[in-house]
């Protein structure tokens, strides 16, 4: 493995280290048929992602004509409750997740997760899959308070601060995730493979990877 010149490297969450839309999908859909809304299909599900649970139902809800404010947050409070009950039956790691992750803290690389989920859920699902104990923190789209979660940079401080203050590079697949690490003038790598709201090369990263193979070379060449 090369010597990365990062103390730190922060990985989104959902489409960049764990495939999660299918858990996500059912926890919108059982949150879509209360309402009496027709199922988001499983292809589509993909397409919400990235902003966290509430604008991936309000998308979905927005798209078959909205929904007063009171209801809508009926449904709300019904997804994440079926989400906290089944966010790791089809969420699985990426191919290759382990052993980059392994490779990395083999080299003495601290890692950190910035993701848009609660921090509990992502918690859970780290855990479920025996990853948790992985990263320094895990650092969700609640837990800087309102206002804070990516795009904007505050996460990727927290991440850069508890990594023990030295470089870090950033590993996601949406705009939010390259917005974020732009405003914290981090460098950044684009997960194609995720869940990505950008053509491809258009996400404005410094480089983009289309399996998590391709990791490690890609931040050698970011040095
Ligand atoms: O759940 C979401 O919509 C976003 O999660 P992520 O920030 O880990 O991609
Ligand atoms: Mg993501």
């Amino acid at each position: 493995m090369p010597d990365l010149p990062f103390a730190t490297i922060g990985f989104d969450l959902d489409g960049t280290l764990l495939e999660t839309h299918r858990d996500l999908g059912a926890a919108v859909n059982h949150a879509l048929a209360l309402g009496g809304f027709e199922p988001v299909p499983a292809d589509h599900a993909s397409d919400l992602i990235g902003g966290g649970a509430k604008i991936m139902l309000q998308r979905a809800v927005d798209e078959q004509g909205g929904l007063p404010e009171e209801g809508f947050r009926k449904l709300y409070k019904a997804m994440l409750a079926y989400y906290s009950e089944n966010n790791a039956v089809h969420t699985r790691p990426y191919p290759h997740a382990r052993e980059v992750l392994d490779q990395l803290r083999d080299s003495g690389i601290a890692m950190a997760v910035v993701t848009n989920k609660f921090e509990s859920f992502a918690r859970q699902i780290l855990t479920t899959l025996d990853l948790a104990d992985r990263f320094v923190a895990i650092i969700g789209g609640d837990t800087m308070g309102k206002g804070k979660a990516k795009p904007a940079p505050d996460p990727v401080f927290e991440a850069v601060k508890r990594g023990g203050g030295g470089s870090l590079a950033f590993v996601g697949d949406s705009s939010y995730d390259v917005m974020a690490a732009r405003a914290a003038g981090v460098p950044v790598i684009g997960a194609r493979y995720g869940y990505c709201d950008k053509p491809r090369g258009e996400l404005g990263a410094d480089a983009e990877i289309d399996s998590l193979a391709e990791l490690i070379p890609a931040l050698a060449r970011l040095g």
